[in-house]
């Protein structure tokens, strides 16, 4: 899809799905239960499910409800951004690392009405040492129609190391510090 700035680098490392990444048609693993993205304890969250498809590729749909609302009757631009970032977050997780946003960028196609279903299509467009570049559609129904269309950039990371200083904030502080700073 086009895009206004967006480069996806010449020289890209080879990329392998992980043995132990969700199958296409599985969910892709949750990382946090209380993630605003997908997390199904987040209480105002968007609880999208996001599902291994066949490569490097994830889908996922999300009914479009009235709390979403934006401008009269359509979506919020900023609702959707979560979305996307959310869609393609779990494309690092097919192959292997878990990745943070460092770069997002969302093109709006069409006004997004509130009552319908939304569904993303995800792909990996390739990985350039810690750099993870992902695509995304959004559509109505029809995949060549997108009402939407995203690009970002992830970098991997090392969770223990990345999230030291800020799990205390975490609604689940006490089971993380527990799982991951025993
Ligand atoms: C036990 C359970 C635990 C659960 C944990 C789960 C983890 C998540 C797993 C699964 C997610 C699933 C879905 C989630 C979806 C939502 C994700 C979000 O919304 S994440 C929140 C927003 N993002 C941030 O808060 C990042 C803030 N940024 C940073 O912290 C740093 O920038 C960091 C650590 C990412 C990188 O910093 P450096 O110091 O380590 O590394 P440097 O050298 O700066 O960057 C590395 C490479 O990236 C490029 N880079 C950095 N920023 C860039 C940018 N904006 N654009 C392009 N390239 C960039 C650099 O040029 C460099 O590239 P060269 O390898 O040298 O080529």
């Amino acid at each position: 899809m086009k895009s206004s700035s967006f480069v996806v680098p010449d020289e890209l490392d080879e990329v392998e799905r992980h043995p132990k990444a969700a199958k296409a048609g599985e969910p892709v693993r949750m990382h946090n239960p209380t993630c605003f993205g997908c997390g199904p304890d987040s209480p105002q969250g968007l609880h999208l499910v996001v599902h291994a498809g066949e490569g490097f590729t994830v889908d996922a749909s999300m009914e479009v409800e009235t709390r979403m609302e934006g401008g009269p009757g359509v979506i919020h631009g900023g609702i959707l951004s979560t979305a996307f970032d959310e869609v393609m977050g779990t494309i690092p997780l097919l192959i292997g690392p878990s990745g943070v946003t460092v770069h997002l960028e969302v093109d709006y196609i069409r006004p997004i009405p509130v009552g319908s279903t939304l569904r993303f299509h995800g792909n990996l467009l390739g990985r350039q040492r810690r750099k993870i570049f992902t695509e995304a559609i959004a559509h109505l129904g029809d995949p060549d129609k997108p009402v939407a269309s995203a690009h970002a950039i992830f970098v991997t990371i090392d969770v223990r190391k990345h999230f030291a200083e800020h799990v205390d904030k975490s609604a689940r502080a006490e089971e993380y510090k527990r799982r991951m700073y025993p």
